[in-house]
């Protein structure tokens, strides 16, 4: 596929918009390559567009976890993945067709946050190493970032967002205020909000404690919750993972694997924020960044 930042913005295909509610990755129109993903007007559906190998490694892995003769392993890690509808191609674009996670909400609020003190793979160029570990200085001690978020405002009946440079730029002590300012501090009960995500969370590290097949590096959190709940749209919340360009093998050539402890550290260090803003001690404070 045409990877040239030059390219002309490509023709959307029939009956498709750009993502709604997309918070970082490639955003159609503006990222790089211009490509980015898409949705169905329809249905909603995502339409991811494969670009180079790391579209490759992406629609493998959902095949492998999604396919009938898939492993364990494999079939535990499906509560937490989009799932995925197949391939579709149009004007020599291929792209990966997945379920769109926030569609259920009417006012979804959402989060990626990437997961790993590791983004890159063991094929990164030197020039790569170098930039992630300057992109995010909290992320060797913290072990995840915040690469974009976005709230429902009921007052306004608008959209508050932020983005990746606004998360790496936050210090250690600002990601614990602004992860309570995303699940609704200090108006709406972000306490109820994040007990509900904590019970995906602590199911999602036991599966990845048994899962020892593959390593994910680069993978993020994707979590929403119902921006203004009423009866039509109770208190509900999803937690998923998105961007699978980066999974490997965890120990190729062998039979036992290991326990991905990159992405456990990660995730370990995420609950753990959530779990210090249930402490009776915590005292919310709303930071300049955000404001
Ligand atoms: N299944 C899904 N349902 C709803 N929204 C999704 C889904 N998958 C991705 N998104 C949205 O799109 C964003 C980017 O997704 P993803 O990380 O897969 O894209 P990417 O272009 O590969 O990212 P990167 O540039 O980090 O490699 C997510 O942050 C989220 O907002
Ligand atoms: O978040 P940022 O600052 O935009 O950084 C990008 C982000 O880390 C993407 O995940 C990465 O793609 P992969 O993870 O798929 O490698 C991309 O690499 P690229 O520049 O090589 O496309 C980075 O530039």
């Amino acid at each position: 596929m045409e990877s040239s930042s030059t390219s002309a913005q490509p023709k959307l295909p029939p009956d498709t918009k750009p993502l709604q509610h997309q918070v970082a990755g490639h955003i159609y129109g503006k990222s790089k390559t211009k490509f980015g993903l898409l949705q169905r007007c329809s249905t909603g559906e995502i339409l991811k567009p494969l670009i180079d190998e790391r579209g490759s490694r992406e629609e493998q892995f959902y095949k492998d976890v999604f396919s009938e003769q898939a492993s364990k392993n494999l079939r535990i890690l499906r509560p937490f993945i989009s799932t995925y509808l197949g391939t579709y191609e149009h004007d020599e674009i291929k792209y990966i067709v997945l379920e769109n996670v926030i569609h259920p909400f009417i006012h979804p609020c959402v989060a990626d946050i990437k997961i790993g003190r590791i983004t890159y793979d063991s094929t990164a160029s030197a020039e790569k190493v170098k930039l992630s570990r300057e992109k995010c200085p909290t992320l060797a001690e913290i072990g995840f970032q915040l690469l974009g978020w976005e709230m429902y405002r009921s007052s306004n009946d608008s959209y508050e967002c932020h983005d990746r440079v606004c998360g790496r730029s936050l210090t250690k002590e600002e990601i614990l205020h602004a992860i309570a300012h995303f699940y609704g501090a200090p108006s709406m009960n972000y306490r109820e909000n994040i007990k509900l995500i904590l019970e995906h969370l602590t199911d999602m590290e036991q599966v990845m404690v048994k899962q020892n097949d593959l390593t994910f590096i680069a993978t993020s959190l994707l979590i929403v919750y119902e921006g203004q709940p009423n009866e039509k749209s109770p208190n509900k919340v999803d937690v998923r993972l998105v961007d699978f360009a980066h999974v490997s093998k965890s120990k190729e050539g062998t039979e036992t694997g290991q326990t991905d402890e990159n992405f456990l550290f990660g995730l370990r260090n995420y609950i753990k924020h959530l779990q210090r803003l249930l402490d009776d001690e915590y005292v919310y404070v709303l930071i300049d960044k955000l404001k």
